[in-house]
């Protein structure tokens, strides 16, 4: 967690400061390491890609709820592109579609949601709760856990045609379309919060925000790390509970 400060940050200090919070991205849970060491089963995988489609499907989301907030025009005209990155035909919503196929996932059951965890729901709506009841300076900052995005878009390009053969390649587009969208975001986003959170509250509020944008992205690590992991998915130890809806069926 990090600690309130008692005095203003220099622009360069603060940005240091936020970048630092990069130790505490989702890169560096074991679900992630796993992840791209190889050493995921085909499940994993699977479950992964179906619960961070929910994650995908409320970002325009979110962006949307931030629009309605009523930034200037110029962030605005900056904003829609995030909105159209995803939305778009052949944008991130298709582009996660086709991860999907790759990894062997029936396009309905991804579009249906029909395997995400409820720790991922709760997490992710969250995040589109926040942007829809903050202000929308508040709600766009909190998009900067995308700083440490490219890196782990990278990983995901490095690791997985070699660790992962049996995924199709053209599953990993979404991943690379991402790395230059997400610095272009990133520039926009910390040029708003380096301008405006300019008071010693300000920034400590810029801290939290950050914090709790990156316990989102843990949180839905947890969830995925406790089912497919460690078999613990909810209700695990009910006798005569049937999770059987929330279960992954694919053949090794
Ligand atoms: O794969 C990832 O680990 C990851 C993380 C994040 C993030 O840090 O929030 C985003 C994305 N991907 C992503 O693809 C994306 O479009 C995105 C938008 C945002 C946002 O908060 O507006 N985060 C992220």
């Amino acid at each position: 967690m990090t600690k309130k400060m008692s005095e203003l940050l220099s622009k360069e200090e603060f940005e240091a400061k936020l970048r630092g919070m990069g130790d505490m991205y989702h890169i560096h849970h074991p679900f992630h390491i796993r992840m791209y060491k190889g050493e995921c089963t085909k499940e994993e995988i699977q479950g992964w890609v179906a619960n961070r489609f929910y994650y995908q499907t409320a970002i325009p989301i979110k962006d949307a709820a931030i629009m309605s907030n009523n930034p200037p025009l110029e962030d605005r005209r900056k904003w829609i592109d995030r909105i159209t990155d995803h939305d778009s035909v052949g944008g991130g919503i298709e582009a996660w579609l086709e991860l999907g196929e790759a990894v062997g996932l029936n396009k309905e059951d991804l579009i249906s949601h029909k395997y995400v965890l409820p720790a991922v729901k709760f997490a992710v709506d969250a995040y589109i709760n926040f942007a829809k009841q903050r202000p929308w300076k508040e709600a766009a900052m909190s998009s900067l856990t995308e700083m440490f995005a490219p890196q782990i878009h990278q990983q995901r390009l490095n690791t997985w045609p070699d660790n992962y053969p049996w995924i199709e390649a053209k599953g990993l587009r979404y991943f690379q379309k991402r790395l230059s969208e997400a610095r272009r975001d990133v520039q926009h986003g910390l040029s708003i919060t380096l301008e405006e959170f300019n008071t010693v509250e300000l920034q400590n509020k810029a801290f939290e925000i950050l914090q709790f944008k990156l316990d989102i992205l843990w949180t839905m690590c947890d969830a995925l790390y406790l089912a497919y992991e460690l078999k613990r998915p909810p209700y695990f130890n009910i006798e005569g509970y049937e999770n059987e809806q929330r279960k992954i069926n694919c053949s090794e």
